[in-house]
């Protein structure tokens, strides 16, 4: 192609509306240095400082720079666009590689029959399946999960067909036989009913082979890979065991309607007790090694093991952005939005991160691209691999083949399962500047931040119709341990040696490190957000005004920058696809992290500063009780777990706004609302008021429901004597 023809592959549009937007933002400024002068000019009294009021000061300080940083992801949204039909005239018999990697760690809080479907969904991409590979990592190293695969790849061989031939979405079978299907042309209905029968036999297979422990003797003769547990001693404890399932250069590797199928790996690296494993990290940089030697595709798709492929064009999608003759040299990774099938109308957990996936990751790619997320993820693997950009270079996609040796595939497993293995990295840069970063819990964060300081670009693939697909907590402990993971891991990259502020700076846009921080000090936001809500309140208790009274013009600011907060972040909810009340219950899941998760986080963060403790990585769950799913539908509050430090706090903080506002009510009540100033002490009767009404689902768990997800009588008890002790401690020295 010569240059003058150039078409692109993809366009770039950015949003309307945002020069008032930053209008808007202006003014909120200067409501910001409004309320700061305000408390500048009134710390003192009578000549003496007030000492709450510092802390006011403070937690208005940084709730109001902490804004200004949210700022730079609103600024500058771009959305994209892409153009598959110019991509397959172009490149359609020169398509290069695409090795896909699912990650799994275990098999009881992650089914493997849930892990297959995912593998089906990403072995049956539009793509040519001679050019996908899929490898599944298995951190349990359980054999249920390797004969769920083994299974897979069999069963694959009527699925793929039947997803090409009728041009199915989603191709994650259960997925797929979720979907009305009473409107099916009968030739499809009767291939459905087929292929779902044959799903369920396999199923009911996987099922009994886990309930009894052992595998059907067809299977164990069929395939020498069980041999390989003979010497697994435990998850923890084991050599590693790689297994090519389907061998897709092998000519005989065919579907039932006699086309290719794409390669099929299952791969437990080599696990020790003495040998640090380094969690999905370690797991990555092990599949980046192993796949380089069977089928070394050019382009790298991560997923979470419950992130089926929802769209089986995304990898095309992905490719007009790579593939681009102009603008695609620099990009490091696409990534696609963490998707959930399992939120529920209002999400009670706000578990759909909508602002962060329709607005914020939009603005980050304004600014030179989103974070790289874990999953969803496609990755140019020599980035992945520590290379550098060079500007002006282009990259040629061919490049990367593996040479032919003539082994058979027992040789190659045998010569090349030594690349995982506990000592392989021993005195290499992997962990470090190769592959996956080692030594945080969010491994995708740090890795997409340090490739992005290496001069790459990434892109925010976010079309109509999802990528990808995950299983979202359906409790309110597994969200808040989630969110302890991400703020932790967060900020200890702020405090790190890749803190977006004094590695980035130079590096790479200005918006980009303000983005980046916006989300490595989640954590430090619960100081100002403790401070907020407990001592607004006890002040009310005691009649001390911490706010200008209403008669004043200085409420002004205080107003504006109030129902100018709220009124934004209802709309931006709103346009971004939520309902009114999930708004209001995204409220709530705010006030929560921040008081528990993030308070968590940033004392775990410090312990691991001075040395004592680690930080480690909590699976998420993927399935829950029936009991408990069900209460999830009816988006009923999930509390009845007595084993979490998070509740004890949140119902102490949930009864000391009780408590502090029933105090207020009977003093006024008693004195006749004669000692009693509504005038200076509005706000914090509106503050605490809106603490209280928040917490309805909680006081209601704590004393009215009957049912197991209540909140345990032991935390009801503790906290009530905890806020007690707190009101009269602070009602006497404040
Ligand atoms: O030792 C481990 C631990 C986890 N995983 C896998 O990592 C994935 C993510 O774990 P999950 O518990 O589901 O974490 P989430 O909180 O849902 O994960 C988000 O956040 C993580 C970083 O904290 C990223 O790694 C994930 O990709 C991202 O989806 C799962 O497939 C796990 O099987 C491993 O392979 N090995
Ligand atoms: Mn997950």
């Amino acid at each position: 192609m010569t240059e003058s023809s150039y078409t692109p592959l993809f366009e770039t549009k950015r949003a309307k509306g945002s020069l008032i937007y930053k209008l808007f933002a202006i003014s909120r400024f200067v409501g910001i240095i409004f309320i700061w002068f305000y408390r500048a000019t009134h710390i003192t009294e009578n000549g003496r400082i007030r000492p709450v009021w510092i802390g006011m000061f403070g937690a208005e300080i940084w709730f109001g720079f902490y804004w200004i940083l949210t700022q730079a992801v609103r600024w500058n949204r771009i959305y994209r666009r892409t153009f598959k039909d110019r991509l397959s005239q172009r490149y359609e018999n020169d398509l290069p590689g695409v090795d896909i990697f699912v990650c799994t760690a275990d098999p009881n809080i992650e089914p493997p029959i849930m892990v297959i479907n995912t593998v089906l969904s990403v072995m049956a991409y539009d793509y040519p399946p001679e050019k996908l590979s899929v490898y599944l990592s298995d951190d349990a190293g359980s054999d249920n999960t390797f004969y769920a695969l083994l299974e897979a790849s069999h069963f694959a061989k009527h699925w793929i067909p039947y997803c090409k031939k009728f041009g199915v979405e989603p191709r994650s079978p259960e997925a797929h036989f979720r979907l009305e299907t009473n409107k099916l042309e009968p030739y499809q209905a009767q291939h459905l009913a087929s292929v779902k029968k044959l799903y369920q036999d396999m199923e009911n297979r996987i099922e009994l082979a886990k309930k009894l422990g052992n595998f059907s003797k067809n299977a164990l003769l069929e395939h020498r890979g069980f041999s390989k547990w003979d010497t697994f001693s435990s998850k923890g404890d084991h050599d590693s065991i790689l297994q090519i399932l389907i061998d897709g250069r092998d000519a005989e590797a065919k579907d039932t309607e006699g086309c290719r199928l794409p390669t099929l790996v299952y791969l437990a690296r080599e696990k020790r007790p003495e040998h640090f494993h380094n969690f999905k990290a370690g797991a990555m940089n092990a599949l980046i090694r192993v796949s380089s030697e069977i089928s070394n595709g050019p382009i790298i798709l991560n997923v979470d093991c419950d992130m089926y492929s929802n769209n089986s064009h995304s990898i095309r999608d992905v490719l007009c952005f790579f593939l681009d003759e102009e603008k695609g040299h620099d990009v490091a990774f696409v990534q696609f939005p963490q998707d959930f099938h399992n939120i529920t109308k209002n999400e009670l957990y706000g578990g759909s991160m909508r602002v962060i996936c329709e607005v914020e990751l939009h603005g980050l790619d304004g600014y030179g691209g989103p974070l790289y997320i874990g999953t969803g993820c496609f990755h140019r693997r020599d980035t992945l691999c520590g290379r550098k950009f060079i500007k002006g270079s282009k990259f040629q996609w061919k490049e990367n083949s593996v040479p032919k040796t003539g082994e058979s595939i027992a040789e190659l497993e045998e010569r090349i399962k030594e690349l995982a293995s506990c000592t392989f990295e021993k005195n290499t840069q992997w962990g470090n500047e190769m592959g996956l970063k080692y030594g945080c819990p969010v491994e995708d964060v740090i890795t997409g931040f340090s490739i992005q300081c290496r001069g790459w670009k990434s892109i925010y693939s976010n079309p109509e119709r999802k990528g990808f697909l995950g299983v979202s907590g359906t409790t309110l402990d597994q969200t808040l341990v989630q969110h302890k993971r991400w703020s932790e891991g967060d900020l200890q990259i702020m405090l790190s040696k890749f803190s977006p502020i004094w590695y980035g700076l130079g590096k790479i846009d200005f918006g980009l490190i303000m983005g980046y921080s916006t989300y490595c000090l989640w954590s430090p936001n619960c100081f100002a957000t403790l401070y907020y809500s407990m001592i607004p309140s006890i002040c009310l208790l005691k009649g001390v005004s911490l706010f200008p009274q209403v008669s004043s013009l200085w409420i002004l600011p205080f107003a504006y920058m109030i129902i100018t907060e709220h009124a934004y972040s209802f709309a931006e909810y709103l346009w971004s696809g939520g309902t009114a009340l999930g708004w209001w219950n995204e409220q709530r899941i705010w006030l929560y992290k921040r008081t528990s998760s993030y308070l968590f986080a940033a004392i775990d963060t410090f312990l691991k500063l001075v040395g004592y403790s680690d930080s480690a990585f909590v699976i998420s769950a993927k399935v829950s009780d029936q009991d408990v799913e069900q209460r999830y539908e009816q988006e009923k509050m999930e509390f009845g777990v007595t084993t979490t430090p998070f509740f004890a706090i949140l119902t102490s903080l949930a009864m000391l706004n009780l408590f502090c506002f029933i105090g207020m009510v009977l003093k006024v009540i008693r004195a006749g609302g004669v000692e009693f100033d509504h005038e200076i002490m509005a706000l914090q009767i509106v503050l605490c008021g809106v603490l209280v009404l928040i917490n309805l689902p909680l006081y209601n768990a704590a004393f009215f429901r009957k049912d197991k997800g209540r909140m345990p009588s032991s935390v009801t008890l503790k906290s009530v004597f905890v806020a007690l002790s707190l009101c009269t401690c602070c009602y006497a020295f404040l």
